[in-house]
């Protein structure tokens, strides 16, 4: 944990203007962004838009080619990232997947298992985890090591959605207790935890930025999914003005295609989100 003399006003990690270019190719460039203490930011955007690449240029596991990151000294960093390099056909027990790359003293090891309502679970064998428990388990090993920060990559994939509501209420529950960062990376494109404070939609560079919608203003959502999913998930409603064409290139609004697209070149633009369409062109999935 980072010292309490560590200003809470400043981020815990703040990214500039950052490009990763691999294989003569620009996976991600102009990306700015900040995570303070407590808050809770998700990135979604199509596959391939850059998620991951973003999230780790932001935790250092990855190092920018242009721009540039800023961490608080000393930040711990728990990472579930979205695959794991576990050899299957082993046996691993839930107790060993929590030591796997450390020790960890008993005592907080249970603690972190019970907080993820995995305490129960502790001999259980990995290979025969439902998709929620599974994820439950790698949240439990991140949060043992007690992190400023939490990145968690697609933390719901495979998990259906009353799984989904459950764990968006841990990530919620250790927001709360531990007052941690929360970086997380959404599989949809319009659906995000509710309590997201800031939504930042990667198409290879910031599309867009905002606050998700409270879905409590919107009753055909409530209608849909019922009040319990309605204070759990949000509907982030963004307008993108151009779209990025299979070949690389970009089709802006006003119908002029470009070889490139930066966030400089003026046609990207932040906004509010309230009252926009969607206008989402690839990898869309809709709630
Ligand atoms: N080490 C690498 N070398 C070359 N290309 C890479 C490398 N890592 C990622 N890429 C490419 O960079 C792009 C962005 O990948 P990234 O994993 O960040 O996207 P993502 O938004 O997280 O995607 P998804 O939703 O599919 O997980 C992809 O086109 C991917 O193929």
């Amino acid at each position: 944990m980072l010292s309490s003399a560590t200003p809470a006003s400043k981020p815990l990690v703040s990214l500039h203007n950052v490009g990763v270019r691999r294989d003569a190719r620009w996976l991600v460039r102009g990306v700015d962004f900040t995570i303070s203490r407590g808050e809770i930011v998700t990135l979604i955007g199509p596959n391939g838009s850059g998620k991951s690449t973003s999230a780790k240029a932001a935790i250092g596991v990855l190092k920018p080619d242009e721009g540039r990151v800023e961490r608080a000294s000393g930040l711990k960093v728990g990472y579930v990232p979205q695959k794991l390099a576990i050899d299957w056909t082993l046996p691993l027990t839930v107790r060993r997947l929590m030591t796997l790359t450390g020790p960890l003293p008993e005592r907080e090891m249970m603690a972190a298992l019970e907080a993820a309502g995995m305490a129960h679970m502790l001999n259980a064998e990995v290979q025969h985890l439902s998709g929620g428990e599974f994820q439950r388990a790698l949240m439990a090993r991140a949060i043992a090591r007690k992190p400023d920060l939490l990145v968690l990559d697609e933390p719901v994939q495979g998990v259906d959605f009353s799984g989904e509501i459950a764990l968006y209420d841990l990530i919620k529950q250790i927001r709360n207790s531990t007052g941690c960062g929360i970086l997380l990376i959404s599989h949809d494109l319009h659906v995000v935890m509710a309590e997201t404070d800031t939504v930042i939609c990667l198409n290879g560079h910031v599309c867009c930025r905002g606050t998700p919608e409270t879905v409590s203003q919107s009753p055909e959502y409530v209608r849909l999914f019922g009040s319990r999913a309605a204070k759990t998930l949000a509907v982030y409603s963004h307008h993108h003005d151009h779209t990025h064409l299979p070949d690389g290139r970009v089709l802006h609004s006003d119908g002029s295609v470009t070889d490139h697209c930066h966030p400089d070149d003026g046609h990207h633009h932040d906004h509010d989100h309230s009252d926009h369409d969607h206008h989402h062109h690839a990898g869309e999935r809709h709630a």
